[in-house]
């Protein structure tokens, strides 16, 4: 049989990186290597798939913007609708990997697989991450089982979801986890799925990034102990349309944060609350009443993934009800 055409859209990140020697296993340049000899460097792609490259950006992804989400997203959208296109996989550094990984889980129309994928060593150190993971994006994206799934990225022979997943540790390898589990795995050329997702994603989104050419400024906050309240009102000064309080706990507000919020909600910004806490979630009118003060909860999403889902759904609609709506359905 012919074989899956992939495109691999590189964004830049470690995996096209480079250190000074082969021990530089965590200090190195990223986004260094450009993509046609990232692509040449696992000479058994060609086994796999017809994979052809676009350096699409060549940047660390702590560089990463809302423009250059929009426009990563556009672009995967287009050739999505290619004929001659079955599968994308974008390489990206992966600080910022899962809210990008998001981003396009809420916002790209098609069931063609999209996987994105990073490494947390340069390709120039002992034992190197970038090509086994690399091979295993290429797979996963040409494969017609791997449609309909959502964005999945493919890190340390997993299959996660782009909503679930989250950089859980740095330095080493096994960084990438979803709290819910895994989707599946894949070896030696091979998937093996587990379960599917079941919030909605790209066929199913209300959300359509052909449509979309702004995000809406949305912030986060942290919080803990002797947080001031001064900087959810330098928030809301910048121009946030909504904040996200990366809680303690279950979403917690001190005492002396509450009439600020309150007072910064009646002047029109979205109070979301998530939780700085890496696994649970935040549940409504627990800690705070929200129906009363008229916030909203980031229900599973850490805070960098709530703001993408604010920014998105803040470019379509205001109102609160619907902002909590999709909280608990995306
Ligand atoms: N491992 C990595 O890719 C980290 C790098 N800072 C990046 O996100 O681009």
């Amino acid at each position: 049989a012919d074989k899956a055409n992939v495109v691999i859209l590189a964004t830049g990140g470690t995996i096209a990186g480079a250190g000074a020697s082969t021990a530089n296993s965590a200090s190195y340049q990223a986004a260094k290597v450009p993509v046609d000899k990232l692509i040449l460097s696992v000479p058994e792609l060609a086994s796999v798939a017809q994979v052809r490259g676009e350096q699409v950006f060549q940047i660390a992804s702590e560089s990463f913007t809302n423009s250059h989400l929009l426009q990563l997203g556009k672009r995967i959208s287009a050739l999505a609708k290619q004929q001659d296109v079955d599968g994308i996989v974008v390489t990206h550094g992966t600080d910022t990997l899962e809210e990008t990984a998001y981003f396009l889980n809420l916002t790209v129309h098609t069931d063609k697989p999209i996987v994105v994928v990073g490494s947390m060593r340069p390709g120039t150190a002992m034992s190197a991450d970038g090509a086994l993971n690399l091979y295993n994006a290429v797979v996963v994206a040409a494969s017609p089982d791997a449609r309909g799934k959502g964005v999945l990225v493919t890190m340390n022979d997993q299959i996660d979801s782009g909503r679930d997943v989250g950089k859980g540790i740095n330095i080493k390898t096994n960084a990438f986890a979803s709290q819910w589990g895994s989707l599946g795995m894949v070896v030696e050329g091979r998937n093996y799925w587990f379960r599917a997702p079941v919030k909605r994603h790209t066929m199913n989104s209300e959300f359509d990034i052909d449509k979309l050419d702004q995000l809406a400024p949305v912030e986060i906050v942290y919080g803990y102990g002797n947080v001031p309240a001064s900087l959810y009102e330098a928030a809301a000064a910048a121009g946030a349309r909504a904040i996200i309080h990366a809680g303690t706990g279950n979403g917690s507000v001190a005492d002396r944060i509450v009439p600020t919020l309150q007072s910064l909600r009646g002047k029109g910004v979205q109070i979301i609350r998530s939780a700085r806490v890496p696994a649970g979630f935040v549940l409504r009118n627990a800690e705070q009443p929200d129906d009363k003060h008229d916030w909203v909860v980031a229900h599973d999403l850490n805070p960098q993934k709530a703001r993408i889902l604010a920014a998105v759904a803040l470019s379509q609609f205001s109102d609160s009800q619907n902002l909590q709506r999709v909280f608990w359905e995306y």
